[in-house]
């Protein structure tokens, strides 16, 4: 059985070196980055069986992407595309530093997932797993990702696999109405709902105190469980009638990317060892923070340098 099984695009993932620019550049590093690979690969480097669901060409660029997630322990049991119309999916990243800001260029049309169906995934992963993950930019990619993401969070669901779905809203691939009607198509199979404030504001049209948000979220879709996410203002949850404050802990900032997908990776990893969500979101907050000093999508951490983090007072996974 596994942990976690995760559905979702990942990219190849090139930048110039820090302080240099896209136009000007002679060099890019090549990585890879995606919202649920990179929560595949925490929960994996946190101590769990984790596997990632997609679709990719099958070519060396296709297979560049499972060798480095194999490297994290996370398992790729995905679909692999022969058609040569297929592509991989690419995104630039040019990170910036006050007052410019760090900027993303996506070249990920017509990637292989644009054409996944369900069929072709190996579902039967998910009715077998503990949790099940996406997120919001797998819908947004097409017609049939976002029947395949509905599909999948609904055999989880009818499994009893605990479903989680973060938001993830990503203005350069759909308006918010757009996201609004995707998000809310899916809502009545995830279990656990991760949404930043700024999405739960600016696209489902939802106001008041960070509290009414989580509460009016719980009571019309029957989560189990909501995070909200508020940037340096941490995260606040509510779960069971009660509400949980989390704080940010103190980083240097080296890369921010993936620090979204290292806090669900952490609290996916505690929940998966028992913990409370009070101590989830301890240890989601702690791996968040490691990311921040770690260049790349991934949170390459240990499980020690979590713990570390949230120091001896914290409850502890244990091990
Ligand atoms: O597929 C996309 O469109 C992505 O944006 C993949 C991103 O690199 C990660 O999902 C990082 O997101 P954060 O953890 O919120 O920084």
């Amino acid at each position: 059985m596994t942990d976690l099984v995760t559905f979702g695009e990942t990219m190849l993932r090139l930048s110039p070196p820090q302080g240099h620019r896209l136009e000007t550049t002679d060099d890019l590093d090549l990585r890879i980055g995606g919202a649920e690979s990179n929560v595949a690969a925490a929960v994996s480097r946190l101590g769990f069986d984790s596997a990632w669901l997609s679709k990719l060409p099958d070519s060396p660029l296709g297979r560049r992407v499972t060798v480095e997630l194999q490297s994290h322990g996370v398992d790729t049991p995905v679909a692999w595309s022969d058609d040569d119309a297929t592509r991989m999916g690419t995104y630039y990243i040019e990170h910036g530093g006050a007052p410019r800001g760090t900027n993303v260029i996506y070249d990920r049309a017509d990637a292989a997932i644009t054409t996944v169906s369900a069929d072709e995934l190996p579902t039967e992963r998910i009715r077998e797993s503990e949790m099940f993950y996406t997120s919001g930019i797998t819908p947004a990619l097409s017609e049939a990702a976002a029947k395949a993401t509905a599909t999948l969070l609904e055999t989880a669901n009818d499994a009893g696999t605990t479903t989680v779905f973060d938001l993830n809203y990503r203005s350069k691939l759909w308006t918010p109405e757009e996201a609004a009607v995707g998000y809310r198509a899916l809502f009545d199979a995830v279990d656990v709902l991760v949404a930043a404030e700024r999405d739960t504001r600016e696209v489902l049209g939802r106001d008041g105190t960070p509290e009414d948000l989580v509460s009016g979220l719980a009571d019309d879709y029957d989560f189990e469980t909501v995070i909200l996410t508020r940037g340096d203002e941490g995260a606040l949850a509510l779960h069971d009638g009660e509400t949980y404050d989390q704080p940010v802990y103190e980083a240097d900032t080296v890369d921010a990317v993936g620090t979204g997908d290292a806090f669900v990776g952490g609290f996916l990893a505690a929940r998966l060892d028992g913990e409370n969500v009070a101590t989830g979101l301890e240890y989601a907050a702690a791996t968040a923070a490691l990311k921040r000093t770690i260049d790349g999508d991934i949170a390459v951490v240990t499980p020690e340098e979590v713990d570390a983090v949230v120091g001896e007072d914290g409850a502890g996974i244990s091990r």
